[in-house]
């Protein structure tokens, strides 16, 4: 398997070399140069594997699929590793629970953090130091955070030979626990950069660093932002895990309609291939960076069959208006909101050049001319473009907004009616869910973002009572912090990492 570049430019690599570059170098993002794909026989297969063998197994076997530069012994030791119980709680890993009639929230933070991150991060932890040790290298994750990638990426990397991470966030934007998490780690290889400015001006820094060829050759410079493909690579594996929980749970569903290759298509038709004679399933994703949601896309690729991706947003809506609209237009930092689901507070979602370039026909001039016009002018505009319809008809994707008094009222309604206590961003998925299921019969899975202690104010504005602290977390507000603040300039990160790299 090879991987090439969303803007067209960059040479085609293996995975272990992407995996430790992170953005391509012609500044795109990278995807594999075809999706593999799974016919119904073999989704069967996968399932039988999830059911007797469980999740690192069935992440085994997707992850062969695209991962062919490392022994399969090695691949499936790593995921072994990674997936236990024992770190994730359950031995679903990610179990499935219903909320009422066909909504379902998949669970994914029982992690380190609490939070889904923890799902990729942790592998990605397991595979930076299976391949520097390989190669007798060293690494310097420069990431960006919202909340929640930041602590699960300095938990997972902790203590690992040969890593040290460069964390940036904005300055006072996220909660205090989300603060706590990272900032009271004293590990000597975890560095905390608070950059005075907004999560977009984080990521920014992280692009310009890593675009500059000389300086990341030079400090040895990775990412485990969702730019990395590695990290969207490991989330596709719940995706087919919640599949396989719906479907089992409920045993008569529909077969898809309409979904079967256009008559004498033949080899050419590029659209999911187990779509044929399956159950179908959709899912609704909080979605901020749209990683997350990108994840499902592939996996919707690899012919899993999913009937609608719902991206869910919170007030800054930038993804739902493009959807809704065919409007691209990017928010500046004064527009940039500060809300009650901080994860989500991103006005330029990296990952979506990932789908624009899957909607362009894979046309990388046609994405890079795209991007180079949202960095002249903010925007693009594909309201009249046909391929714009393709969003929705081709490709599934539907969306829809929450606001923070939605928020209040999802999580009020959610804990009085069904004793359940979600957090912040998985209350505007059950709220988007409930409004774009479509067909009723077709099971909607909710994907869990993060556990509602991470913001516990909210929570207590909504229900008047604190979450549930779980075991270890006492007092972290209270731990000592180490952080540093800088203003959003890259080249004063770059002599930070400089400095701290001697
Ligand atoms: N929501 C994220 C922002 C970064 O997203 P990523 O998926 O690209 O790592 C966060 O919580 O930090």
């Amino acid at each position: 398997m090879h991987y090439i570049s969303t803007r067209g430019a960059a040479p085609r690599a293996k995975f272990c070399d992407i995996l430790l570059a992170g953005l391509a170098p012609d500044g795109g993002l990278y995807l594999p140069e075809q999706y593999p794909q799974i016919s119904a026989t073999r989704l069967g297969e996968l399932r039988a594997v999830y059911r007797s063998e469980g999740y690192a197994a069935l992440a085994f076997e997707i992850l062969s699929l695209y991962i062919d530069d490392i022994p399969s012994a090695d691949l499936r030791a790593l995921c072994e590793k990674t997936y236990t119980e024992q770190v994730f709680g359950t031995r679903e890993i990610v179990p499935l629970r219903r909320l009422e009639d066909g909504l379902w929230i998949e669970a994914l933070s029982n992690g380190p953090t609490l939070a889904f991150k923890d799902m990729a991060m942790q592998l990605l932890g397991n595979l930076f130091e299976y391949e520097l040790g390989r190669r007798g290298e060293e690494l310097n994750i420069l990431g960006a955070t919202s909340g929640d990638t930041g602590s699960a990426a300095e938990y997972a990397m902790r203590g690992k030979r040969g890593i040290r991470v460069f964390m940036t966030s904005p300055h006072g934007r996220m909660s205090p626990f989300q603060q706590a998490q990272m900032f009271s780690l004293q590990d000597e290889n975890i560095h905390n950069i608070a950059i005075e400015g907004v999560f977009d001006d984080c990521q920014d820094i992280v692009k310009a660093v890593s675009n500059d060829h000389a300086f990341k050759a030079r400090y040895r410079i990775g990412t485990v932002n969702s730019i990395n493909w590695a990290r969207l690579l490991a989330q596709v594996v719940y995706y087919f895990a919640g599949y396989f929980q719906a479907t089992e749970l409920v045993p008569t569903l529909p077969a898809a309609q309409g979904s079967l290759p256009p008559e004498g298509a033949g080899s050419t038709w590029d659209g999911p291939a187990a779509n044929r004679d399956s159950q179908q399933v959709s899912f609704t994703v909080p979605s901020g960076n749209f990683g997350n949601v990108c994840a499902g896309h592939v996996a919707r690729q690899m012919g899993l069959p999913i009937a609608r991706l719902v991206v869910a947003t919170n007030e800054n809506d930038v993804l739902d208006e493009f959807f809704r609209t065919g409007v691209y237009q990017v928010r500046g930092a004064q527009h940039t909101y500060e809300t009650s689901s901080p994860s989500m507070d991103i006005s330029k979602a990296s990952n979506f050049e990932r789908f624009v370039f899957d909607l362009t026909g894979r046309d990388g001039a046609a994405t890079r001319a795209l991007f180079e016009e949202v960095a002249r002018g903010g925007r693009f505009d594909l309201s009249a473009d046909a391929r714009f319809a393709d969003a929705a008809a081709r490709f599934g994707f539907v969306s829809g907004k929450s606001t923070h008094a939605d928020r209040l009222a999802t999580i009020r309604d959610t804990w009085e009616r069904f004793g359940d206590m979600v957090d912040t961003h998985t209350a505007d998925g059950i709220k988007v869910a409930r409004e774009q299921r479509g067909d009723v019969d077709v099971p909607m899975i909710v994907l869990e973002t993060a556990l509602p202690i991470k913001f516990e104010a909210t929570i207590i504005e909504a229900l008047g009572r604190p979450p549930e602290r779980p075991a270890g977390f006492e007092g972290i507000e209270q731990l000592p912090k180490r952080v540093t603040v800088l203003p959003a300039d890259v080249q004063q990160v770059k002599d930070y990492i400089a400095a701290h790299c001697a």
